[in-house]
């Protein structure tokens, strides 16, 4: 579990992290979302002692990062793959890495098969694709067998074969009741892989709930409706908060009434319907929402924090 108190970080008169609370809960996949420049390496790079906070605390396991005894046997962190010796071969750097803990040849061979990089195991790193080194970084947080593991952008450079194994590995790790906080840029990876998401936007929490309350309260949900009277039914709707678009011949789509609501409506009218289906938004849809007042550098006030209680109570109001 990771737990941020108060959690800032200020460079100057810069502050990149802004007094930041969360917890990471163990058994999930928690995504880290936010813009560039959001503060979600620099909030990373605290929780594994790489950057001391300007106040408050992060804590890994009910300790700070430097209070482990044996760190990487507590937390595997991916944090920059290109940050690796390149004269060295992928098979040595673990090697290296493990010596410092005990950890002997036999684990740095199975890492090396879990991570697919038996055929380049004796290579220097220094000659390794993205991909390869993301292999490799990954490879390198899994060596201690840690409860806890925060992967920064770690489908960053794989082909499509490669972003699915990450997918799966990171789900079989929470399965197995670890930790794991992932970030990504990837909104569509992000909604198959995890299950809860902090999402901060200008160095502070601005949604902290399941994706699925996320994409509920941060999206008006759609519902298309196919009928041969479509024009009739437009007309029954119409109301100041609901909007119909006609998307094609007798077909629209309809925001502010739910599809029980416009069946129900219809029938009263006699009118027969051939399609209601509602639409789920994605989370790409969501996050743009969310973080649209959040991107540096662009005016406009702070978008509400969505927590899992307010999201669940939109979600019960709709
Ligand atoms: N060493 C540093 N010195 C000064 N400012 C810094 C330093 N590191 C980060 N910052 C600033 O802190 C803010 C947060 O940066 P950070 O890298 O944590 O964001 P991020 O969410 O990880 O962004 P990205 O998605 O681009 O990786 C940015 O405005 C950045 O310019």
């Amino acid at each position: 579990m990771i737990q941020a108190q108060s959690l800032t970080k200020r460079y100057g008169t810069k502050t990149a992290v802004d007094s930041v609370d969360f917890t990471v809960q163990p058994g999930k996949v928690t995504g880290f979302l936010g813009p560039n420049g959001a503060g979600k390496s620099t909030t990373m790079r605290m929780i594994v002692g790489l950057d001391r906070p300007s106040a408050g605390q992060v804590t890994v396991n009910g300790k700070l990062y430097r209070e482990h005894s044996a760190p990487l046997r507590e937390v595997g962190v991916l944090l920059d793959a290109k940050a690796v010796h390149t004269g060295r071969t992928a098979y040595n750097h673990l090697l290296a890495m493990g010596a410092t803990h005990g950890i002997g040849a036999g684990r740095v061979k199975e890492v090396i098969e879990l991570t697919g990089l038996e055929s380049v195991a004796r290579k220097r790193v220094g000659g390794f694709s993205l991909g390869m080194g993301q292999r490799l970084g990954i490879a390198a947080a899994l060596l201690g067998d840690p409860a806890t593991l925060i992967l920064d952008e770690p489908v960053n450079g794989l082909d499509p074969e490669g972003v699915q194994w990450v997918r799966h590995l990171v789900r079989r790790l929470a399965a197995e009741g670890r930790t794991v906080l992932l970030s990504s840029h990837l909104m569509s990876e992000m909604a198959l892989t995890a299950d809860h998401l902090i999402v901060l936007g200008r160095g502070r929490v601005i949604a902290d709930a399941p994706v699925d309350s996320i994409i509920a309260a941060a999206t008006r949900s759609t519902v298309r409706v196919r009928s041969p009277h479509s024009a009739h039914l437009a007309t029954l709707l119409a109301q100041p908060d609901v909007t119909v678009t006609n998307i094609e011949q007798d077909v629209l789509e309809i925001v502010g009434v739910s599809a029980p609501e416009i069946g129900e409506a219809a029938t009263r009218a006699g009118i027969v319907l051939h399609e209601l289906t509602p639409l789920s938004a994605s989370l790409e849809e969501a996050y743009m929402t969310l973080t649209q007042n959040e991107v540096e550098y662009r005016t406009g006030g702070p978008a509400d924090t969505i927590t899992a209680n307010s999201a669940d109570t939109a979600e019960a109001a709709r």
